[in-house]
């Protein structure tokens, strides 16, 4: 407690408000008596207390309001529930709900979070995040709005996800709210309903692009590694092309990954790996089609190429196991319109649709990665039921409304066959007298475990390699149970103890591989424990 704060001040601190939880003495000492009613709550009774009014909300959007709102009011007490309540209340403060947020940002919005960055503060980013209260910042999620979840373009009202992935770092790997900084790059939409939207909160004009563009990302990189020295950045929802220039960019140069292309890629191997428990086939056999060819897509088959190898296959192999889809069918090297990053996935085949590509490469494993719904037909089920006893399916778009698929019709389409996993969360499914829970392939349970990782060891950068050792360690912790039940994940009450395995790995990793900025401390498990923030008063 801030000894110089005193008096009713401190009830409109939200970091400092303990509000019904201050004793008698405190209230006393503090100058509060009289200022709240008489009886004192305990933690405990007030997260009841705030459970109670969320669930008499009728729309998970007014929920997020209300959390959004105590977020602000009591912070630590938003913390402590969202970590004792995470399953039912991370689809609330995240996916799939944050989308609607995001959609509705400058509708709902109340008191301001983060930071905002627009084209007309060229030359003087230094001095805005001057104006942020706080210094000892460890984590930065930016993005510029132009990609959010598969919305597409929402420009400034894409603050929510930023907001959203950094609640998710101190809820579930401990980071202090205090070292977290949300950031909107506002360059502009080309969101043509927003710029007409007379509330649009951001910066009401097209796009800046191309060099304008990519010297306002160096000017903020540079400036806050020079304020924050050890400071992590994730890029989150940049449009693909964006998304991969940033990445070679900056992946070498400074401490970032792109959660999009990584975390996801990290997400969706765990799952692939724990799918071999259920389905019998080796990961080292198994060959892997994608529907999409965007940053999430290519991202996990180059993580998998990693993986491949490291299994024994040869490079080449690797990439004749993983092929794609997109809108113009399967990528093939005769086609003219790929893109740099689908190049080494562009086999000899002939040019054919989604169907005749499963039917003939009989993949085990389809991945996803659209942003359009609908797309895992019931056909498309059919056949890979068809090919597979056990076919693999990963519906990964987010939120719930663009999955590819919903988890009834891959149980209901393939007879009860699929293992079937999702970027948002599905609920139970009862099919065919089996109550099959489907499991979360979404990168929430990689990016917390990585950042708390690289935070801890004060990482230079964060390779690969770590990204393979977060998956294998989420697919450990996959139980018999969940296995039995069709999860490829973890329960999400797990996340906390997840994420903290998934730093001690990556920061081990880091240590081994030189590149971590601090000495191994003796008991790395402790240190990074008693590192976490922990919201009790
Ligand atoms: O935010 C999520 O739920 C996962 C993600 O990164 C995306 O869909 O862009
Ligand atoms: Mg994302």
């Amino acid at each position: 407690m801030n000894p110089t704060e005193k008096g009713s001040r401190i009830l409109h601190d939200g970091t400092l408000n303990k509000s019904t939880a201050f004793t008698k003495e405190e209230r006393e000492a503090l100058g509060l008596r009289g200022l709240l009613p008489y009886a004192v709550s305990t933690q405990a009774m007030q997260v009841d207390r705030v459970m109670g009014n969320v669930r008499r909300k009728t729309f998970d959007i007014e929920k997020y309001v209300l959390l959004n709102a105590l977020q602000d009011r009591t912070e630590r007490l938003f913390y402590k529930t969202v970590i004792q309540h995470i399953e039912e209340l991370m689809p609330i403060i995240y996916t799939p709900t944050v989308g609607q947020a995001c959609r509705e940002f400058s509708h709902i919005f109340r008191q301001s979070k983060g930071l905002y960055i627009t084209s007309e503060d060229k030359g003087e980013i230094n001095k805005i995040l001057d104006n942020w209260p706080q210094t000892d910042i460890r984590v930065i999620v930016i993005t510029d709005g132009q990609r959010i979840l598969g919305l597409g373009d929402l420009g400034a009202n894409g603050m929510g996800i930023p907001i959203g992935k950094l609640a998710l770092y101190t809820a579930c790997a401990g980071i202090h709210p205090h070292q977290c900084l949300p950031v909107m790059l506002d360059v502009g939409t080309g969101n043509k309903d927003l710029l007409n939207d007379p509330l649009y909160l951001g910066y009401p004009h097209p796009r800046l692009e191309g060099e304008a563009y990519f010297d306002l990302v160096e000017e903020f990189v540079m400036t806050v590694q020079d304020k924050y020295p050890n400071v992590l950045i994730q890029f989150e929802d940049f449009l693909t092309p964006n998304a991969y220039a940033l990445l070679r960019k900056y992946r070498d140069r400074v401490l970032c990954f792109n959660d999009d292309i990584q975390g996801t890629a990290s997400v969706a191997l765990a799952g692939v790996y724990a799918s071999s428990r259920i389905t019998g086939r080796n990961f080292a056999d198994l060959k892997i089609m994608f529907l999409g060819a965007g940053s999430a897509a290519t991202g996990i088959a180059d993580l998998m190429v990693s993986a491949f190898q490291e299994a024994g296959l040869t490079q080449e192999e690797a990439h004749s196991r993983l092929c794609f889809v997109d809108i113009n069918g399967l990528v093939v090297s005769s086609r003219n319109d790929l893109m740099e990053h689908n190049l080494p996935y562009a086999h000899d085949f002939e040019q054919m649709d989604l169907i005749q590509a499963i039917d003939s490469l009989k993949p085990h494993v389809l991945i996803g990665a659209t942003g359009a719904p609908g797309t895992f037909n019931q056909e498309v089920i059919e056949h890979m039921s068809a090919n597979n006893d056990r076919p693999v399916i990963f519906a990964l778009s987010n939120p719930t409304d663009r999955a590819e698929c919903t988890a009834e019709e891959a149980y209901k389409w393939s007879n009860g066959k699929a293992v079937f996993a999702s970027g948002s969360p599905f609920a139970r499914v009862d099919f065919n007298g089996y109550n099959f829970k489907p499991g979360q392939g979404n990168n929430a349970y990689i990016f917390p475990g990585i950042g708390l990782g690289a935070v801890a060891c004060c990482a230079s950068k964060i390779t690969d390699p770590l990204f393979l050792t977060a998956a294998k360690t989420l697919s450990e912790f996959v139980s018999e149970q969940d296995i039995l039940e069709g999860s490829l994940y973890p329960p999400l009450k797990d996340i906390r103890e997840v994420s903290l395995q998934i730093a001690v790995a990556v920061a081990e990793k880091a240590y081994d591989f030189g590149l971590a900025g601090n000495e191994r401390p003796d008991n790395l498990k402790q240190s990074i424990s008693d590192y976490m923030y922990d919201p009790k008063y």
